[in-house]
This record gives C-alpha cells, structure tokens and sequence, in this order.
C-alpha cells in the first residue's frame, strides 16, 4: 500500500471510530489530516453526520472545509465557546507515551491552542512517525517573532540543540507563518525530557510556541503498509 493510501485509511479510521454528530471539532493541517477532514465532508454530504461545528487549524483546512460544505467558526465563535469535544490533527513524530512533534507544515501555533481547548485529541500518522525519542530525526519547529531570530538562535542553542531558520521553497528567504512570524527548526542529539522542554522552549524571549505536545494524551491511528490501523489508546 503507498502511503497515500495509508494516510487515507487512517484518516478514515479515526473519524469512523470517534466523531458522532453534534460535534464540536477541531480540524488539523497536513496530508494526513485532510484526508481525515475530506471523510468528515463525505459523511455530511451523505447525511451520515449533522451538526458539525469545526475549528480549522490552518488555511489550507480551511479550504478544504470549504470546498466540503463543513460549517467553520472560530474558538472564540459564540457557538464553540473556547471549547472543542475532539480534535483530530496529524503530526512529525509521535512518541510510546503519545507525546508528538508538529509544526512540519508550519501551523502548529493554531494546532496547539486547539488541541490544548479539546476534551479528546487523536493523532492520525503512517508508521514511519513512530519514534522512540522525539526531536532527534525530524526537528522540531518553534514559532518565533522576526526580531528574536538571533537571540532566540542563541538561546535555543545554550539549551544543546542545532537550529535552522526555516527556508521557503518558492521563494526567497523565511517561511512566514500565518501569524506574520519564522519558524526555527531544532534538532537534539540527544534525547531531552520532552514534557519540561516544552516548557522550557517557551521561557524563551520571542518565541511564541513551540512544536512539543506533551500535555494531551492521544489515541493514536498508526496506518501500517499493509492497509491496516493501529488504535493506540
Ligand atoms: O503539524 C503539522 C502542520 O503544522 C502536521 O500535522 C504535521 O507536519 C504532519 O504533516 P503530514 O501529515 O503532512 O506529514
């Protein structure tokens, strides 16, 4: 199975087993996400859900919600009230105790703030997430103003991590994130207590989050290459 394949077989799984109607829903980036967010729309379209109200974390959710006739507010909507029942979001790396990494595409500043107003959080991931230490392969990301990029480099580095302004592809110079800020990239070369450090990166001056979820405890959807999801409470 390719792993477009997988990531939409495990989209499919973690919306079939945790959304009902009536929902309040926070609605991840990424393509792992989408096509989670795409069986959402498919389920309404069919009447097989009513009453959905989601959260998008992103532009490109957004969209996608859009282009599906999914009804979108905001957490700050008088209809969502700062709190969401489920959250269902995609991540860089996922640990054994669940904790992840995001931010690979950029959005995990909304992705945090909606995962964290959320009563159940599910991550959707292919098998080659699955880590034993987090931030050691993919880096993680950190949200920074544009005038902290050299003291936040400089901090970030007195704590043993490499870093990396991150770069746009098509076009010249930062990423800039929907919230006008760059993002660093970190690696560790070693294995860090993920839990402290996600509170540690954001005593940082500047820094406005960072890519360390430690403080949900997810069920994790692991698509494996053989077509079959891992359910990790
Ligand atoms: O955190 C994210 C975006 O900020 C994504 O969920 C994460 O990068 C995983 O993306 P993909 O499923 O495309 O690999």
């Amino acid at each position: 199975m390719d792993q477009n394949a997988m990531k939409d077989a495990v989209g499919r799984a973690a919306v079939e087993k945790l959304v009902r109607s009536g929902m309040k829903l926070g609605l991840g980036t990424g393509s792992t996400a989408i096509p989670a967010v795409r069986h959402i729309g498919l389920l309404l379209q069919q009447g097989k859900l009513t009453d959905i109200r989601a959260v998008p974390t992103s532009f490109q959710t957004s969209i996608e919600c859009e282009k599906w006739g999914i009804p979108l507010f905001t957490l700050n909507s008088a209809e969502i009230g700062g709190s969401l029942d489920l959250t269902i979001d995609g991540a860089d790396e996922v640990d054994p105790q669940g904790n992840c990494t995001k931010g690979g595409g950029g959005a995990l500043l909304v992705e945090k703030v909606v995962a964290y107003a959320s009563a159940a959080y599910a991550i959707v991931v292919d098998e080659t997430k699955v880590v034993g230490n987090l931030g050691l392969r993919f880096p993680v990301s950190v949200e920074v103003v544009p005038e902290a990029r050299v003291t936040a480099t400089k901090a970030l580095e007195s704590l043993g991590a490499e870093v990396a302004l991150r770069e746009a592809l098509r076009k010249a110079g930062p990423v800039i994130t929907e919230h006008a800020n760059i993002l660093l990239d970190i690696r560790f070369k070693k294995p860090i207590d993920v839990a402290a450090m996600e509170t540690e990166l954001n005593r940082i001056p500047g820094v406005v989050e960072n890519g360390l979820f430690t403080r949900k405890h997810p069920t994790v959807f692991v698509g494996r290459g053989d077509g079959s999801v891992e359910v990790r409470e």
